[in-house]
């Protein structure tokens, strides 16, 4: 799996998204982060179709919504993504959140679109350990991925160690903290020596943490810049600096306390 993509939540204007991902696909990014939510499978399926790629070497993601969720529900909301996308296979699929009493029927329900092979690979986001554990009594599989917020402001430790011990991946979504983290003066000066921006050096931390990475910007010049970050290596010590920013804060829900439907 691509360690690095283009998370496209908030493309709402179809021809902005279009470009933002056209755009994308031409700087060498093989991975896009998209939901049912999000409103633009199509627009995601256009960019791939027109780019110049071949189908196997693009790595497409994609959510059920939370009022998708359970078992049949789960396979036919799949089945609407998929038409939209105009695609025969997703590379991974999410339960987008962890629905008290339908979580576990809708991973289920993923397990049988990756038995099908209609998926590559099977997945959940925002799951909290208690949530993955209690996935993991009756799952077949484990998820391969846990899909969560995460950046220098919140660096969820205990879930990270949790998905290293039991094999998941991890992305970071909001790895820039929706934007709010570029203000960080910390990060600023980190970067300078490296003769980065605060953006650079923020995506350069997650990938040397082992956090798959999935930035959003409909601007083409960040979406150059966000792309700039394998030539360079943070020490140790700036990883420290940068971990040691932890405050518990969270630009989005709380897995716990989220509203759901
Ligand atoms: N599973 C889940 O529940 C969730 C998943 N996600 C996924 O994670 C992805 C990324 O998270 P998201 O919440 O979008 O936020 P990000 O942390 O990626 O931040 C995006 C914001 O940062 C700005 N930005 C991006 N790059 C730069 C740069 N180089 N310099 C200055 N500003 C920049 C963007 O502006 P602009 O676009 O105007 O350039 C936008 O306002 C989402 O798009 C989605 O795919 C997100 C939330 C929840
Ligand atoms: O993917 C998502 C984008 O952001 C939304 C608002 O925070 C989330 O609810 C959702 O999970």
């Amino acid at each position: 799996m691509p360690r690095f993509g283009l998370g496209v939540y908030k493309m709402t204007d179809p021809e902005e998204s279009y470009l933002a991902m056209e755009k994308a696909l031409q700087e060498g990014y093989t991975a896009i982060d998209t939901a049912s939510l999000y409103g633009n499978e199509q627009q995601v399926g256009e960019a791939l179709r027109n780019s110049n790629k071949k189908r196997q070497d693009l790595f497409i993601t994609s959510k059920v919504w939370n009022t998708d969720q359970g078992y049949d529900e789960t396979l036919f909301a799949f089945e609407k993504s998929l038409n939209l996308l105009q695609m025969d296979y997703l590379d991974l699929y999410l339960t987008h959140w962890p629905v008290p009493s339908k979580f576990k029927e809708t991973y289920r329900a993923i397990e049988r679109l990756y038995d099908e092979k209609l998926i590559r690979a099977t997945g959940v986001s925002n799951h909290q350990v208690h949530h993955l554990e209690e996935l993991m009594t009756t799952a077949n599989y484990k998820p391969m991925v846990n899909q969560i917020e995460l950046h220098p402001y919140l660096t969820q430790v205990e879930n990270r160690e949790f998905c290293q011990a039991n094999n998941i991946a991890i992305t970071a979504w909001s790895p820039l903290g929706r934007g709010k983290v570029l203000q960080d003066e910390t990060i600023r000066q980190i970067g300078e020596q490296y003769n980065k921006t605060t953006a650079q050096t923020i995506i350069r931390w997650h990938l040397q943490g082992d956090h798959i990475v999935i930035p959003k910007s409909v601007t083409p010049s960040r979406i150059v810049e966000n792309a700039q970050v394998f030539d360079f290596e943070l020490t140790a010590e700036d990883m420290a600096r940068i971990d040691a920013l932890h405050r518990d804060e969270r630009f989005g829900s709380h897995p716990d306390h989220y509203a759901y439907e």
